[in-house]
């Protein structure tokens, strides 16, 4: 791909809408532009950003293709850096393919999936992570991601990253200071206090990985089991939380292909449920393998939902599902609370102490939002989004923390051990330049491809 070519692509939605955009970016596209372009009343000269009305005609056959609104965008300050006109056509399949097809017989070609953010990023107008929050921004289907995402493109993240690098090279250029000049009176930190900066720098390092755990959360979700002995209430409780009002998540990345999973989203969190209705079996016999079956499904949860009737006294099963519970972070979900109690509270407080019990009806539909309250904090931990806080939420930046985080690791003990500046300066290099790759400063063609090919077209 070079940027000395024009592209062009539909970046709305394809099909039938209100209005389609098509974008054109490159040197070729106000030249394209206005020849493509018949006003409905005289222009001279075409203003920056200001839309235009009038008809898109093909001089081919003579044929007016649709009555449009267009805009040209002057470079560099546009989304791509480059002159970008915009075409608001009408948002029907066959008027933007018209149009695109008359675009590209002008010798204008369609743009890979990204390019206009490629091209951004290789303009410098983004860095990988605004890029990547552009995707996210775009292909999220909830709120705490959409945030996220917002954050990383005003350049959050960007700018923590080349903060750190900053440090990096400030404990770089001590290093070099002491090779080259070695036995000259300079003025350079010592190696404490160079291990002190090392050491602060893994500090927000750690930040950083360590909220890796809420951002793999808040992209993929957690799984979710609900268990409990046959007729206590599971599936009417999941066809509460399932409820209408809430919108189902489906296709989020990662996920696996398991048919019995449902995706819900509690307030801005994916619950991944694996509903566990195979365990349905009712005789005797068959009690053993239900609990095989429970133990099983838990061992993939990220949380358990234990569901007791509590209008019967606890049950031998009852007692099993909750002794295995204890090694999961769980709720005790106290089901059928509009009936008389037939239930023995105590046995439960004592089996369980250490696992926050909730009572609802799923019939009567009460106490659910005590439950989904305590659902976010088991998840969470208790804690809210801050609204500064910086979440990692994509696998390959964490990664590259955590690398940078070993060779610092290296360099900091190097330190410490006074060895050769050498060596620890091989190690900061190395840091330097994977934190690098987060950014796009130092990453790869492989890399920056990986990023840009799981785009759409248009984008
Ligand atoms: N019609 C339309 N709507 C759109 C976009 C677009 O390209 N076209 N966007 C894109 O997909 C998003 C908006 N994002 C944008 C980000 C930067 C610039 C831009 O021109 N930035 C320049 C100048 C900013 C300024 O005026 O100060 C720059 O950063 O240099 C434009 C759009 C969403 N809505
Ligand atoms: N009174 C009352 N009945 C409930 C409540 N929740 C569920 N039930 C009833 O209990 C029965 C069993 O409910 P289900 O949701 O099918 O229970 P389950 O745990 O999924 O049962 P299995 O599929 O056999 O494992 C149904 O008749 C429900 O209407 C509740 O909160 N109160
Ligand atoms: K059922």
């Amino acid at each position: 791909m070079s940027s000395e070519d024009t592209v062009a692509a539909l970046s709305t939605p394809p099909g039938e809408g209100g209005i389609g955009i098509i974008r054109i970016s490159g040197p070729k596209s106000f030249e394209i532009g206005k020849k493509l372009f018949f006003s409905s009343r005289e222009i001279t000269n075409f203003k920056n950003r200001k839309l235009y009305h009038g008809y898109i005609f093909d001089r081919r056959n003579n044929k007016t293709l649709d009555e449009v609104l267009i805009t040209f965008m002057k470079g560099p300050y546009t989304y791509t850096c480059e002159d970008i006109v915009e075409i608001h056509c009408h948002g029907g399949m066959i008027p933007v393919r018209e149009i695109l097809q008359l675009i590209f017989s002008l010798g204008i070609r369609p743009s890979e999936p990204g390019e206009f953010t490629k091209r951004a990023f290789l303009n410098g107008r983004l860095d990988l992570t605004q890029a990547e929050a552009v995707m996210d921004l775009i292909s999220t289907k909830t709120q705490n991601l959409k945030d996220v995402a917002m954050k990383q493109i005003s350049g959050k993240l960007k700018e923590e990253i080349s903060h750190l690098r900053t440090e990096l090279i400030t404990v770089l250029s001590n290093l070099e200071a002491k090779i080259d000049f070695p036995d000259e009176e300079i003025d350079v930190e010592d190696m404490s206090s160079l291990k002190e900066r090392v050491s602060y720098i893994r500090k927000s390092l750690y930040e950083l990985i360590e909220s890796f755990n809420k951002g793999k959360i808040i992209r993929e979700g957690v799984k979710t089991v609900i268990v409990g002995r046959p007729n206590v209430g599971k599936s009417s409780l999941l066809n509460i939380l399932l409820g209408e009002e809430r919108a189902i998540v489906t296709e989020i990345p990662g996920t696996t292909r398991d048919t019995l999973e449902e995706v819900i989203n509690l307030d801005g969190i994916p619950l991944r449920i694996i509903d566990t209705a195979g365990i349905r079996e009712s005789t005797d016999k068959v009690e053993q393998i239900g609990v095989k079956r429970t133990r099983d499904s838990m061992e993939e949860a990220d949380i358990v939902l234990v569901v007791l009737d509590s209008s019967q006294e606890l049950k031998d099963e009852d007692k099993k599902i909750l002794n295995m519970a204890r090694d999961k972070p769980s709720l005790i979900v106290l089901n059928k609370a509009d009936l008389e109690k037939e239930f023995h509270e105590g046995t439960v407080n004592e089996l369980a102490p250490d696992i926050r019990k909730v009572k609802v009806s799923a019939l009567k539909k009460e106490g659910i939002d005590q439950l989904e309250k305590y659902i976010s904090e088991l998840v969470f931990g208790g804690e809210v989004m801050e609204t500064d806080e910086i979440v990692i939420t994509n696998e390959r930046h964490y990664n590259s923390l955590k690398k940078t985080d070993n060779v610092l690791a290296s360099a900091e003990n190097g330190l410490e051990a006074y060895i050769s500046e050498d060596l620890v300066s091989v190690d900061i290099k190395e840091g330097l330049e994977i934190l690098g790759e987060i950014t796009g400063e130092s990453a790869g063609e492989d890399v920056i491809d990986e990023v840009f090919n799981n785009f759409c077209i248009g984008k």
